[in-house]
């Protein structure tokens, strides 16, 4: 009713004060004589229905406050009705509340619709608006056949217990519906010379490099993304801008040939350079190992590679990036290999470092980069695409963030800026992949989203197609002895050991080291770049048969030939779970993962896997007469660690 103003016409203005302050007498007198009238109506009217309810109230309400609307309503009716709007504003919350707390008891009364007599606030606000609200005609609200006034609220609510329905999850179309990517890799090699668009220069160098076929993913993905640049750089197929592209695959699958082929094909037409491509990882290693395949593949090309991972210093990278040409900066990198933190740095510090070419943002290992996005590390990246400098405005290919799509936005130009997801457990999770801000994604996934698992609950992923899973029944005090057995007299390695902290991989590797009979090194965050970067070439090279290691080395890392996976201590997460065993049985090959629960973990872990869409995992039982042999030499090893990690401690406190 408040919402609208009504301007009438009232006959001829006056002009003089006086006549205007009759007429304003006049109308509050009959404003008076239509509340007194509705007030008897109402209260009649209610009598009836409420009178219980109402002495209830009005003694639980204060005294005074009756008694003082009361002496008002003689003298000031604005005062008044204010007082009998407020008391009534009262008695409906009450009846409110009430009509709440029934609802719980009564099923029944959900669905009662409560019809709220006009009560005196109605009046209120047309006593605030007026001369609009004299005529009856235009104030007038619904009247009930008894000539009283009706509003037909609807009390909402209704807070009994319900036995929560059972969601089907519905997934959006590009989700639910992907382009399928076959899981076996040996069955589905493609031929390179097969897949269209492929240049002859990367062909022979993939040749050269030892790729002969192409595994699924990289047929399904390398096309269509040389099919987004079908127009060139600077134009998507058809002027368009291109669809983001999201790939789901196993562990080992080639995720990384599947977009680095493309990206340098695209780029190697490239005149000028300007940073064009930015692949943004969550680890230096990660970086480390994808910039090491973009230099593959762009050596003996005019395209450069610069990491900015923080590994050199700030200005070691900031030289790497630009130099300055006649005052003015030139980009020295084509592609970008970065981490968020570091980025962040040089689009905030560096003001030579530009994204405004940017054409491809590749975000490898996608779901932890997701989880990682309290950086806001991506704000900033589309921020610095989108910051035109004040002389491009006039420029033809002025870059604008997208919004929809109108002929007004069409019209100019642009550069599109075109997402590349990867990883082996891209969540499913619209909400989280909204923080993304994809354009018309397109998914390849070996997992079809429709695949029903033994519960709804969980979502599904991909496993390599060669992993053999076990889980260990043991206890807490055999655990180490199990490793021992496996390396001694079962040779599982090279072999890759997972615990959950930093401190219990360093205490494993003094117990090894102290056991003695297998080499051992830790790998962790406890060591320098350096360190883990030596560390791990030695146990690639075979120099270090057992690597204990933290989640440091859970993703994405590429070793070569490592046979067994050992989840010393469970992991808690289904996705730490199948970027651990994926280290192993990559690239087709076979390998084994080995995972030791004690036996209150079991049910739910072994739950949790099967959930994950594991094709399964068997039981593989160590006899004890298996271990009693070693434990003598165990029993002392113990006690040596005591005191090798006292010593430790004192050393650390000086
Ligand atoms: N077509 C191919 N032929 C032979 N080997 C290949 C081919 N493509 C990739 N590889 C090798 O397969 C291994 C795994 O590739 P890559 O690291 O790209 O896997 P990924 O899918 O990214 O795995 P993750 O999800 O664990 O990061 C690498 O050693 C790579 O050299």
């Amino acid at each position: 009713m408040a919402l609208f103003m009504i301007n009438r016409y009232l006959g001829e203005e006056e002009d003089s004060e006086s006549s205007r302050e009759s007429r304003s007498r006049a109308l509050l007198a009959k404003l008076q004589e239509q509340v007194k009238a509705r007030e008897r109506q109402s209260t009649s009217n209610t009598a009836d229905e409420d009178d219980e309810e109402q002495r209830k109230r009005k003694r639980e309400e204060p005294e005074t406050e009756g008694v003082q609307s009361e002496n008002e309503r003689k003298t000031d009716l604005t005062d008044e009705v204010a007082s009998s709007a407020k008391k009534k504003k009262k008695q409906k919350k009450s009846s409110t509340e009430n009509e709440s707390v029934n609802t719980g008891d009564k099923a029944s009364d959900n669905e009662k619709s409560v019809e709220i007599p006009e009560t005196s606030e109605s009046v209120l606000e047309e006593s605030k608006k007026t001369e609009e609200s004299v005529d009856p005609q235009i104030s007038q609200e619904p009247k009930a056949e008894d000539g009283s006034s009706q509003t037909t609220f609807h009390i909402l609510g209704g807070f009994e217990e319900k036995t929560v329905q059972k969601v089907k999850r519905v997934l959006p179309q590009w989700l639910a519906q992907p382009d399928v990517i076959q899981r076996d890799i040996k069955n589905n090699l493609i031929p390179i010379s097969e897949v269209p668009g492929i240049c002859l220069t990367l062909l022979k160098k993939l040749e050269a490099n030892g790729i002969q076929s192409f595994f699924p993913v990289q047929a399904e993905v390398i096309p269509a993304i040389l099919e987004s640049v079908s127009s060139g750089l600077l134009l998507g197929p058809g002027g368009y801008r291109p669809r983001d592209i999201c790939v789901s695959a196993p562990t080992g699958s080639g995720k990384t040939l599947a977009f680095v082929i493309p990206v340098v094909q695209v780029l190697s037409k490239r005149v000028v350079c300007e940073v064009r491509v930015l692949a943004v990882l969550p680890t230096k290693e990660l970086a480390q190992q994808v910039s090491k395949v973009f230099s593959t593949y762009t050596e003996g090309t005019s395209l450069k590679v610069v990491m900015i991972t923080g590994q050199k210093s700030f200005a070691a990278e900031q030289t790497a990036l630009s130099e300055i040409r006649g005052g003015v900066s030139h980009s020295l990198a084509d592609i970008v290999v970065a981490t968020p933190g570091r980025l962040v740095d040089h689009i905030n510090k560096n003001s030579n470092f530009s994204l405004q070419h940017l054409r491809f943002l590749i975000i490898d290992e996608a779901d932890r980069m997701i989880d990682g996005m309290h950086q806001s590390w991506l704000t900033q990246v589309t921020k610095a695409v989108y910051r035109n400098p004040g002389d491009t405005q006039t420029s033809v290919f002025r870059r604008i963030l997208p919004g929809p799509i109108t002929v007004a936005s069409l019209s100019p130009p642009q550069i599109p800026l075109q997402k590349l997801l990867f990883s082996a457990t891209l969540t499913q999770n619209p909400e989280k992949l909204q923080l993304l801000d994809l354009h018309q994604p397109r998914l390849f996934s070996s997992t079809h989203s429709g695949t029903e698992t033994s519960t709804q609950s969980q979502e599904a992923f991909n496993f390599p197609q060669g992993l053999a899973e076990y889980y260990v029944p043991c206890t807490l005090s055999k655990k180490p002895l199990i490793i021992l057995h496996f390396l001694l007299r079962l040779k599982f390695s090279p072999a890759l050991c997972f615990t959950n902290s930093r401190e219990a991989a360093h205490r494993l590797y003094l117990l090894v080291k102290l056991f003695g009979g297998v080499e051992v090194a830790e790998f962790s965050s406890k060591l320098n770049p350096s360190e883990r970067q030596k560390t791990l070439k030695d146990f690639e090279q075979g120099k270090i048969p057992l690597l204990i290691s933290t989640d440091a080395a859970a993703r994405g890392i590429d070793i070569n030939g490592v046979k067994c996976v050992i989840n010393y201590d469970a992991p808690q997460y289904i996705r730490t779970y199948i970027h651990r065993v994926g280290r192993t049985a990559r690239a087709g090959k076979a390998g084994s993962a080995f995972t030791f629960l004690l036996e209150v973990q079991e049910k739910c872990f072994l739950q949790m896997v099967r959930d994950a869409g594991s094709p399964g995992i068997q039981r593989h039982f160590v006899k004890p007469q298996a271990l009693r042999s070693m434990e003598t030499h165990y029993e002392q090893t113990l006690a040596e660690l005591g005191k090798v990690v006292k010593e430790e401690n004192a050393r650390k406190r000086f």
